[in-house]
């Protein structure tokens, strides 16, 4: 499987990035292809090092505006013109979306996977792993859309959280 991972470009506790590792090796392992921002940059770089090493597939899609940050050692690397570009690559090339912990830039490529899947312009899994309850306040914000009648489909079928790696790979096998 394709599988796009949305996640921050800093540099992070280990609580942070022992699980991210960790979801990582299971990818790799079990030969998914890692589609990405394709940079080196944080949390960015250790999971595309750990996919690599666990014997998975890289593919980058990068921009022309951080091309200084790219990962060296894809297999494959797609540069886009403007972040739209990059963001709409990276769900055409998925099978499942899996959101790490990040920052805006994470948000901002997760909140418009949920917008285009709500216009059902895509039925994709897309898998939060909720780290230290760290996605808490996305997830209250989402609940109360869904029961307050701001949301056209359950929020249950846009997007699911979970708690450990191994719960969010579970996810996504069931995805395929
Ligand atoms: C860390 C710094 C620059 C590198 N920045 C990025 N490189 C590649 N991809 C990026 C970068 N910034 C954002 N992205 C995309 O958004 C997500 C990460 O953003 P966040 O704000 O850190 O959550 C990630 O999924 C990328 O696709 C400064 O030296």
């Amino acid at each position: 499987m394709n599988i796009t991972v949305f996640c921050s470009a800093y540099s992070l506790d280990a609580r942070y990035t022992a699980p991210a590792a960790e979801f990582a090796r299971l990818l790799g392992e079990a030969g998914h292809t890692l589609v990405w921002g394709g940079s080196h940059a944080g949390l960015m770089g250790l999971l595309a090092d750990g996919v690599k090493e666990a014997g998975g597939r890289l593919v980058g899609i990068s921009v022309e505006l951080l091309a200084h940050k790219t990962y060296e050692g894809a297999d494959e690397l797609v540069m886009t013109a403007d972040l739209a570009e990059r963001k709409a690559q990276l769900l055409a090339r998925a099978d499942a979306v899996v959101v790490l912990v990040g920052g805006l830039g994470t948000l901002d490529e997760v909140t418009e996977v949920l917008e285009l899947k709500k216009h059902a312009l895509h039925d994709k899994p897309v898998v939060v792993l909720d780290t230290e309850g760290f996605y808490a306040g996305l997830r209250t914000q989402l609940e109360r859309m869904d029961q307050e009648g701001f949301l056209p489909r359950s929020l249950a079928e846009l997007i699911t959280f979970a708690a450990t790696p191994a719960e969010a790979f579970a996810r996504l096998d069931r995805a395929s």
